[in-house]
């Protein structure tokens, strides 16, 4: 007979992901012929995970992201959000994916709409999920831009009227807004100056402390992603459309198993580079 107690046992030895890819491959048509982008990548992700995923340019890095993220259908596998094939939800489930699934890109000025006022690109968001109503719209926009540091008066500018580093800021503000479950930041410093880059990277890191958030971090850079992940997180490596190796931050830069990992270890740790 199976008892409660074996029940309780079972789920916590079973170890429940909140977002799964399953063998996705993805294959681009060019002019050139097909393009495989990911080749059967598999990868879980759980609650309040802090990881990043690196390799050179056109490693497949933005494409997973994307796939996982709902936004890039994968020509074959599955995308499971709490179990569930993320291509197939619909209605209230959907709309409670994209709520939780929040994606950050390389360029802040993409993300916004240049001929809106960046407040009112907010509100826009407070609205559709009823996440306020009135006078409370204003505050509430206040909060986050005061959590990722930012002042209230770049409410009535424009997109070209801040920099960079303040827009990428104003980026992160409105996704957590929705207060995601999981967050993609993909090359999220690139366009940044250097001096700026480590001050956003350590803001999310602390965003992901405080709100539980996992955060996936994209980057090409082996050491923000060191940066970032140190302190237990994981790092995923990709190759060629496929993921060779991954594990704790700590473990794959003391002792990287793959060649090609030692490689891009090595070319860090270049004085020269
Ligand atoms: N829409 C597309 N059409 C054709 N090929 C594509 C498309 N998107 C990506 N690719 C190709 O798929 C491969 C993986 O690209 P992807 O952008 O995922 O890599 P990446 O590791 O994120 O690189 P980067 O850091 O340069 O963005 C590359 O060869 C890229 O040229």
């Amino acid at each position: 007979m199976i008892t409660k107690f074996c029940v309780i046992s079972l789920l916590r030895l079973r170890k429940v992901y909140t977002l799964e890819g399953k063998d996705i491959t993805v294959i681009f048509k060019t002019k050139k012929g097909e393009k495989i982008a990911l080749n059967n990548v598999s990868i879980s992700i759980s609650d309040n995970e802090n990881i990043s995923i690196i390799g050179e340019s056109g490693s497949g890095k933005t494409t997973l992201s994307l796939v996982l993220a709902g936004i890039q259908k994968p020509n074959k596998g599955n995308v499971l959000y709490n179990g569930k094939n993320v291509y197939k939800l619909k209605g209230k489930e959907y709309k409670e994916f994209r709520r939780s699934v929040q994606y950050i890109m390389q360029n802040p000025y993409s993300a916004f709409n240049p001929f809106r006022k960046v407040g009112d690109s907010f509100k826009t968001v407070i609205s559709e999920y009823k996440l306020a109503k009135g006078n409370e719209t204003d505050n509430l926009i206040d909060k986050y831009l005061q959590m990722v540091g930012l002042d209230e008066s770049i409410k009535t500018k424009y997109p070209h009227q801040l920099s960079g580093g303040q827009l990428q800021r104003a980026a992160l503000a409105r996704a957590l807004l929705l207060k995601p479950k999981i967050l993609f930041a993909d090359e999220v410093v690139s366009m940044l100056d250097a001096s700026l880059r480590i001050d956003v990277i350590k803001l999310l890191k602390e965003i992901r402390e405080t709100y539980n958030i996992s955060i996936i971090l994209i980057t090409h850079d082996i050491g923000i992603a060191k940066y970032f992940s140190e302190d237990r997180g994981r790092i995923i490596v990709m190759y060629d459309g496929k993921i060779i190796e991954e594990g704790y931050a700590e473990e794959i830069i003391k002792s990287p198993k793959n060649e090609y990992t030692k490689l891009l270890l090595e070319s860090y740790l270049d004085p020269f580079r």
